[in-house]
């Protein structure tokens, strides 16, 4: 059994794969993440390997507090990736993106690829037949949306996410839901049609917090696999023991 744990730049997500099944999931946050991690590993005492991806600040000793119970691995760009990377600044791609990058050439071989994740940051990203990672986009997320509309100025409440009733919001309310659900609704179909344009077949994998959110509000049909990003992860890692 595998744990894998994503550390993202809000929450930490993990669960536990045999095989390629994820028995169970588990989000929780930051500080309580050694009392979470002994409690998966008292509850699977079976897992042998620790695999983590981290975009957030957290003490990587943490994890290593778990050393004698199993193998821990660190994910960073020194590992092997099924794609060709074509970024510009290939190190300063973030690991997440990477793990994103690779389960979907490892899942969806010989196709073009977009990966869009919902996250605290929507990124894209697109990954070719031929299997070259091109790049793609970084933008803000829902919630980080509603928060920087509320810090950055002097009258805009803090509000919590809510369906628009129109696209013409007529209340300072209405307003601020139609102009961050709207306006990533409309971000996220507009980068597709986009990318329809560039390339005329290619699948898309959506994943993220708002994933299911998203997905019912979007012109384009998109199933969403909240889970996407954990499978990756459990993919890479078959996928460097494989090829080491
Ligand atoms: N309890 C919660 N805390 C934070 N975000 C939540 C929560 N429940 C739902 N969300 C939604 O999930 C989104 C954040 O997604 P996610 O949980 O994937 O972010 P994350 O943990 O920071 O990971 P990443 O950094 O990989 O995006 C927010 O925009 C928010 O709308
Ligand atoms: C964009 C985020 C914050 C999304 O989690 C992360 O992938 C990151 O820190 N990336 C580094 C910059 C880049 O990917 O080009
Ligand atoms: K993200």
């Amino acid at each position: 059994m595998i744990l894998t744990v994503d550390v993202g730049n809000t929450r930490i997500k993990a669960s536990v794969f045999e095989d390629n099944n994820a028995l169970e999931n588990f989000i929780f946050e930051k500080n309580e993440l050694e009392k979470k991690i002994k409690n998966i590993l008292e509850k699977y005492p079976k897992c042998s390997d620790l695999v983590a991806a981290s975009v957030g600040k957290i003490e990587k000793e943490s994890f290593f507090l778990f050393e004698k119970d199993l193998k821990i691995h660190f994910l960073t760009h020194e590992d092997i990736f099924p794609f060709v990377n074509k970024y510009a600044t290939p190190k300063t791609l973030g690991i997440d993106r990477m793990v994103l990058a690779a389960g979907a050439t490892l899942q969806f071989p010989k196709q073009n690829r977009l990966v869009i994740d919902a996250g605290t940051c929507i990124t894209y990203d697109f990954i070719d037949e031929n299997d070259n990672y091109l790049g793609g986009a970084i933008s803000p997320g829902l919630r980080l949306r509603y928060e920087s509309l509320h810090n950055f100025t002097a009258k805009l409440p803090l509000l919590t996410l809510e369906d628009p009733e129109s696209y013409i919001g007529n209340s300072t309310a209405q307003a601020i839901h139609s102009g961050v659900v709207n306006g990533f609704v409309y971000e996220i179909d507009g980068f597709i049609d986009e990318y329809r344009a560039q390339f005329s077949n290619f699948i898309i994998i959506l994943t993220g917090g708002d994933a299911d959110f998203l997905a019912k509000r979007l012109k384009n049909t998109i199933f969403a696999n909240s889970n996407f990003l954990l499978e990756s992860l459990n993919q890479t890692y078959q996928y460097k023991i494989d090829n080491d």
